[in-house]
């Protein structure tokens, strides 16, 4: 089998949300597939009310098909310090007609301020390696692991565009969705992430520069985090470009003139342009801008996060013997 998912923007393309059919009848939710973490976890019918302010929950009491897995519990926090947890079942889970039966699907009982305030996520599908998965005693598998024994091939892809809807696509490489070839470097999944290695990179029509560093590539992260020299680099070419440690990062005013960034990945090169770089205003009056390029200090390595995917169609390759990520310009 193989299929295929829209996957559509919330504002400024902060997260990309997905339609998942959860249970018998189906209960469809919009989840965020976050190639940076590995619980699938819902809104459900176990959280206070309060917390739920929009989003569509999962009622297993209402899923002819959902079977609670006794003493298991799961609690995860993200990069950006939100968090949720809860408890767990298993039931049906179709994504763009691949269907997976019993899934672990972890239900919350509570979830951070983050994720209540955030009207059109009804919760996470992770995609990356489950290793990570928080569920305790036993962990659980990601619902591609599940989903790979019925895929034609061991593969999905991402094909994020900028301010537009794109496509989620399992054990298959749509040949009309990328230009030229697709260049594999191999991934170390050892880190339970999806990472990979640059080479380095180019400002504008500069030279390239070689630059070697590491990075996950990460769906459910808005920002590209690289290394703060590479970053510096970049914002010396915008004028009016400035760190402003109350935002947390470089901004610059929204008129100002982006250069494109260019990754060197493999044998290709990415190039991300400048407008995906002017992420958004950082207030209403739209005088001062955020860059969609910030410094990946304290992470320990680099977060390819959706300014840079979103470049490119992306294969993750989970060939067993040796997992590759795919690059291919479009
Ligand atoms: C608060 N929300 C919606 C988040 C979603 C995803 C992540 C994340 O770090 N994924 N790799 C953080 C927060």
């Amino acid at each position: 089998t193989s299929g295929s998912a829209k996957t559509t923007p919330e504002q400024y393309d902060i997260q990309y949300l997905t339609p998942v059919d959860i249970g018998s009848p189906p209960q469809t939710l919009n989840l965020d597939f976050d190639s940076g973490s590995s619980d699938l976890w819902v809104f459900s019918s176990k959280m206070p009310s309060n917390s739920v302010q929009g989003q569509t929950i999962y009622d297993p009491s209402k899923s002819k098909t959902a079977k609670e897995v006794k003493g298991a519990s799961w609690n995860i926090t993200y990069g950006d310090k939100s968090t949720s947890k809860g408890v767990v079942y298993r039931d049906t889970v179709t994504v763009g007609n691949v269907t997976v039966q019993a899934q672990g699907v972890e239900a919350a009982t509570q979830v951070s301020d983050q994720f209540t305030r955030d009207a059109s996520n009804d919760g996470l599908l992770g995609l990356a390696f489950s290793g990570l998965n928080t569920v305790q005693p036993q962990q659980e598998l990601t619902w591609f692991d599940n989903a790979v024994k019925s895929l034609d091939h061991p593969v999905w892809t991402a094909d994020l565009k900028y301010h537009k809807a794109g496509t989620y696509d399992f054990g298959v490489i749509n040949k009309s969705k990328y230009a030229g070839k697709i260049s594999y470097v191999n991934a170390n999944s050892t880190t339970g992430f999806w990472m990979f290695g640059m080479s380095g990179y180019s400002v504008g029509n500069s030279t390239f520069k070689p630059s070697p560093f590491q990075g996950i590539a990460d769906t459910g992260t808005t920002l590209a985090l690289i290394p703060s020299p590479i970053v510096q680099d970049y914002y010396k070419a915008v004028s009016g470009a400035k760190v402003d440690p109350f935002q947390g990062g470089y901004v610059f005013p929204c008129s100002a003139r982006l250069p494109n960034f260019v990754l060197g990945i493999g044998q290709t090169k990415i190039t991300i342009p400048g407008k995906y770089i002017n992420y958004a205003p950082i207030d209403k009056s739209g005088k001062t801008c955020f860059g969609g390029l910030q410094s990946d200090d304290g992470v320990g390595f680099s977060i390819i996060g959706d300014v840079a995917l979103k470049a490119a169609f992306v294969v993750f390759d989970a060939t067993p013997a040796q997992p590759r990520l795919g690059w291919a310009q479009k």
